[in-house]
């Protein structure tokens, strides 16, 4: 089979049309890279670097066992200013419920094309359960080695429908147990931005719907030639993300605010991460940092990021608190949902979707 697929169509049919995603080209034993996965120079990954350590120049580790004390809550809001990215340790969602989402995705992943194409944009039974691969290969000039299988919460019913029997329970427990450390986490941040209490409106606005997506990075021939995810910000409030002993995602950080500073796993850990949402609703206080993931070499990797996000329908800009003492906005209102689809349909282009609600 891997010696038929040599003309540039019959890849993409094999990826993309058959369901087979870039899993199904790993798992023929592709001794090198097809040319559609080519990224340019200034978009690949050295990894040269992944062991070194400077505590300086890292992401922060937060411990959350006293959630309550407010040095917490002051290490998650400057974490929050300055990195966009901090690691969070005995948070109180429980390793099991870490540990069998993770099984879950790989189970998911370790299905065949056709029943995992099921849930494609073409075959799914709903616009809210949507197997793929890359990030958005119509709009893309080199493709991303990963696929991904993205879900939005409705409801526990919609859910038990629709979402795939081989991870939706774990999924669901996952989603469950995670939204108490999602409403801790938002109301420090709020109170920082003298928003004193989350009432049911802004709850609607900061966390009023939620994506999660599993991620799947299958061994790759050549990753140093291609990405598995390209540099973006997440258009999110928060994220949420649940990182294997893999390792192999990089954000923008430092002194000089250029570097790529590995995350490192540590385990039971979860990484949270500022989106534009906030960046927006906090007039660029918080910050949504760029980041990407590198393709591995020996082994499997996955993630799964859980998106807090506005509602689709929520008209969103900087919030009134925070423009109380006169402050300029430098972000314009804009509705969620059309913020959103300009990010889906170009492809993966660093911080720039922002530029669509900058005044
Ligand atoms: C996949 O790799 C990724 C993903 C990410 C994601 C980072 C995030 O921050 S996700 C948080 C996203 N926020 C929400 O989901 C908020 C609520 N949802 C909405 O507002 C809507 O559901 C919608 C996403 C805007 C879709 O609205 P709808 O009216 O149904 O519009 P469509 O025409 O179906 O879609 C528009 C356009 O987007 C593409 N698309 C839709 N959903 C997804 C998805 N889950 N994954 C990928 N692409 C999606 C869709 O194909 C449409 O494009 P066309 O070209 O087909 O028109 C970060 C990094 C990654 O690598
Ligand atoms: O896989 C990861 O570690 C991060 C993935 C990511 O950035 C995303 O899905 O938005
Ligand atoms: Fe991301």
């Amino acid at each position: 089979m891997a010696s038929t697929m040599t003309s540039p169509s019959s890849i993409i049919d094999f990826v993309i049309n058959k369901g087979n995603g870039v899993k199904g080209l790993s798992d023929l034993g592709l001794k090198s890279l097809p040319k559609q996965y080519i990224q340019p120079l200034e978009e690949r990954i050295s990894t040269a670097s992944f062991g070194i350590k400077n505590s300086e120049e890292s992401v922060p580790i937060i411990d959350m066992s006293n959630w309550d004390d407010p040095k917490v809550a002051e290490a998650i809001c400057s974490a929050a200013e300055k990195w966009g990215f901090f690691q969070l340790v005995n948070h109180g969602v429980p390793i099991e419920v870490l540990e069998n989402v993770e099984e879950a995705t790989h189970r998911f992943f370790e299905l065949p094309a056709e029943e995992k194409s099921k849930n494609s944009k073409e075959h799914s039974c709903s616009n809210n359960v949507r197997f793929g691969t890359s990030f958005s290969p119509q709009a893309e000039k080199a493709l991303e080695w990963k696929d991904y299988l993205s879900l939005f919460y409705v409801s526990e019913d919609e859910a038990s429908a629709l979402w795939p029997p081989a991870c939706k329970d774990e999924v669901l427990e996952y989603m469950k147990n995670s939204e108490i450390l999602i409403k801790r986490l938002l109301d420090m941040l709020m109170k920082r931005l003298n928003v004193k209490e989350i009432d049911q409106e802004k709850e609607g606005l900061l966390m009023g719907s939620r994506r999660i997506n599993l991620n799947y990075y299958p061994i790759c021939p050549n990753p140093e030639l291609t990405v598995g995810v390209g540099r973006h910000s997440d258009v999110s409030t928060l994220t949420v993300l649940l990182q294997d002993q893999i390792g192999g995602l990089y954000v923008r950080g430092g002194t000089d605010k250029k570097s790529w500073i590995h995350v490192p796993p540590v385990k039971g850990s979860l990484v949270i991460n500022i989106g534009d949402a906030l960046q927006i609703m906090s007039n660029g206080r918080y910050k949504s940092i760029e980041h990407r993931v590198a393709a591995n070499g020996s082994k499997n990797r996955i993630s799964v990021p859980i998106f807090v996000n506005p509602r689709p329908s929520d008209l969103i800009s900087p919030l009134p608190e925070v423009l109380a003492s006169g402050e300029k906005a430098v972000y314009k209102q804009v509705l969620y949902s059309d913020y959103v689809k300009h990010f889906f349909r170009k492809a993966h282009d660093g911080k720039s979707t922002i530029e669509f609600a900058k005044i």
